[in-house]
């Protein structure tokens, strides 16, 4: 299993006591399957990914990333792990002003202490296959929000993760555009073979993905178990 997590609680400080906004979750994803957690405004979903994306420890359970479990590693071990297996689209992507849309991905690469120029035809590749092949050389205020936000999944995918989580990608976007990014997201899965974590308020997303999901209150129960996705025309 690629993404694992078994029994997991997170707690908040909450007063004189402490808030549950985890509770005893477990979901397990395969490569190749987009699972997609469906949840109203503070149900958990942001508590999900930052407990799968290694960000936050849970108060019990556990989390194996590429199965690896995460729970002896240090801080440097679990920022390797973060930098190498796991990558993440944010609700906007935060892409830097001054750079080119294959400049935002080349970035990735040095931070992973690599070259940012041998990694521009990676970049190039990535960028043709969210559909960008044209717009590498563009800065993000010559881009839409849409293609702001394709530059943002293709840099999640820089260094080859084995997870992929997808935080809300198209809380910005009207729902046309929104259901393409879910359907590129649906496909670069297959094709890269990650395990894709997608949380969403929006319900109509559950359809794009391999299994779905639930949560509330802290609580995730299955909607629909593992499936082959629709395959694409
Ligand atoms: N750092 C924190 N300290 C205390 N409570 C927190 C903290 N972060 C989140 N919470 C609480 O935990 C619960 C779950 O929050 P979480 O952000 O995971 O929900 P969410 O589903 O992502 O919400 P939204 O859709 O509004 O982003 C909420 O009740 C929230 O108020």
């Amino acid at each position: 299993m690629s993404l694992a997590l078994t029994g997991v609680t997170l707690t908040y400080p909450d007063g004189a006591g402490r808030l549950t906004a985890l509770d005893r979750v477990s979901l397990a994803v395969p490569a190749g399957h987009l699972t997609a957690v469906a949840g109203p405004s503070g149900s958990g979903k942001s508590s999900l990914l930052a407990v799968a994306a290694t960000l936050v420890a849970p108060d019990s359970g556990t989390v194996a990333v590429g199965g690896v479990p995460t729970a002896g590693l240090g801080r440097g071990e679990l920022a390797a792990l973060r930098r190498r297996s796991i990558g993440i689209v944010f609700q906007q992507p935060n892409l830097l002003a001054s750079l080119t849309a294959a400049e935002q991905l080349q970035v990735m690469a040095r931070l992973d202490g690599r070259s940012p120029a041998r990694a521009r035809p990676r970049a190039l590749e990535l960028l043709d296959a969210v559909g960008l092949a044209d717009l590498a050389d563009r800065r993000p205020h010559a881009l839409s929000g849409g293609q702001r936000q394709r530059v943002g999944i293709a840099r999640a995918l820089m260094n080859g993760p084995a997870v992929l989580l997808a935080d809300e990608p198209t809380s910005a976007l009207d729902r046309e555009r929104g259901a393409a990014v879910v359907a590129l997201l649906a496909r670069l899965t297959r094709e890269r073979g990650t395990a894709t974590v997608l949380v969403t308020h929006d319900r109509d997303h559950l359809d794009a993905a391999d299994a779905a999901a639930e949560i509330r209150d802290g609580v995730l129960r299955p909607v629909r178990a593992t499936r082959a996705a629709p395959r694409s025309p």
